[in-house]
């Protein structure tokens, strides 16, 4: 899969921009402040159907202006497309082909991977980023995990509701079995998706982590959930949850929250064995961050038959040679974004073939693809 035509217009800082990239590794190149990053969300917006830093769209549009657009020609199993996405004072839409589709319909046309500097929260912060990397990463390929995601979100907001509610009204106790039921329901099928995808997750992470570390560190990924102890406990699992859901009712209702489900779930990350938010250095946890985004290349290859678009945003500082060296031989099946601040090729090198210049100078792609 690859993108041959980015257009932007009254997006950001770009009035009106086309961006031709290459195949292979396009290194986005410019000092600060120069609309970089705003081309990896541009891509990324059309990839997903949201910002990965804007809460409100019309944040998006150029200042003094209610709209913006943008439009993409991506290559996908041999096939172009057009994806295009407008907004108007903060409205959004997306036309495939020319045609009005929903979000969701546009999901897997253009897949990508994003690592932004944020993503060293997954390992230094609590378990909300770790849920989140963990929800992101997973409706990236399976779209119906979204869904499930959005039901179980919404039951749980009820139950907890009902749970306030009980302890003011009693009789409402009644109720509660039926909403037990649907989020065990919802909860089992978001934690099978979440275990499997683990699996998988935890051998792909560990060997790019070898790659990066001169094979001086294993990465272990290990999911921590309050109903299962161990994945030996799988097959127990909704019993298991019944009794959980059973045996904690009043402490539910006098919290007036739900105490077990996967809207608690973490996951253990361990450097050699050791708790890497705990005892990782800087340096050790930006490799596992590293490691943990782009394992989704393989994964999404074996989920989809097609390598994604990879998007890395500003991921060379502090790295040292031999990790930047590294983490580049790991895209040399894809086609890549980069974003940095001055060359990655040190003065007097050859530049490989597949990488490829876009400058961006006073606001604007000066020079596409000088060699
Ligand atoms: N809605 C907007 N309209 C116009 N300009 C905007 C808008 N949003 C952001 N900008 C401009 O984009 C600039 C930031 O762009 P971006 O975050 O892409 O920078 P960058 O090149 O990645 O920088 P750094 O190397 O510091 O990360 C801001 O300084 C701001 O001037």
């Amino acid at each position: 899969m690859f993108i041959e035509e980015l257009k932007l217009i009254h997006y950001r800082n770009y009035e009106n921009e086309l961006i031709i990239p290459k195949r292979g590794i396009n290194i986005i190149m410019g000092e600060n402040a120069q609309g970089k990053t705003n081309l990896i969300e541009a891509m990324f917006f059309l990839s997903r159907g949201y910002s990965h830093r804007a809460s409100n769209v019309a944040e998006l549009a150029q200042w003094d202006h209610d709209d913006f657009f943008m439009n993409a020609r991506v290559v996908s199993k041999e096939v172009k497309h057009t994806l295009s996405a407008k907004s108007h004072q903060g409205k959004r839409q997306f036309l495939l082909d020319g045609k009005i589709k929903k979000r969701d319909k546009i999901n897997g046309i253009f897949n990508t991977i994003l690592f932004e500097p944020d993503d060293l929260k997954i390992v230094k912060e609590g378990p909300d980023k770790r849920r989140r990397f963990l929800n992101q990463e997973i409706s990236g390929f399976r779209p119906e995990y979204h869904y499930i995601l959005r039901d179980y979100e919404k039951i749980l907001n009820q139950r907890n509701s009902l749970l306030k509610n009980i302890h003011y009204q009693p009789s409402l106790i009644t109720t509660l079995d039926v909403w037990d039921e649907q989020l065990m329901q919802t909860g089992v099928r978001l934690m099978n998706h979440r275990i499997h995808y683990l699996h998988r997750l935890n051998r792909e992470a560990n060997n790019l982590h070898q790659v990066l570390s001169h094979g001086k560190e294993t990465l272990s990924l290990s999911y921590l959930n309050n109903i299962i102890d161990s994945l030996e406990e799988l097959s127990e699992i909704k019993n298991l949850y019944k009794k959980k859901l059973a045996a904690s009712r009043e402490e539910e209702i006098s919290r007036g929250a739900t105490i077990f489900g996967p809207h608690v779930d973490d996951m253990l990350i361990q450097i050699n064995g050791k708790d890497a938010r705990r005892f990782g250095s800087q340096g050790q946890q930006r490799s596992a961050a590293i490691s943990l985004k782009l394992s989704q290349i393989e994964i999404y290859y074996d989920n989809t038959g097609e390598y994604p678009v990879i998007l890395l945003d500003d991921i060379f500082s502090e790295l040292d040679e031999h990790r930047r060296k590294s983490i580049l031989s790991l895209l040399n099946k894809t086609q890549a974004f980069i974003t940095c601040t001055e060359d990655i090729v040190n003065e007097g090198d050859v530049r490989p073939e597949n990488q490829h210049i876009i400058e961006i100078v006073k606001g604007q792609v000066r020079k596409i693809n000088k060699l």
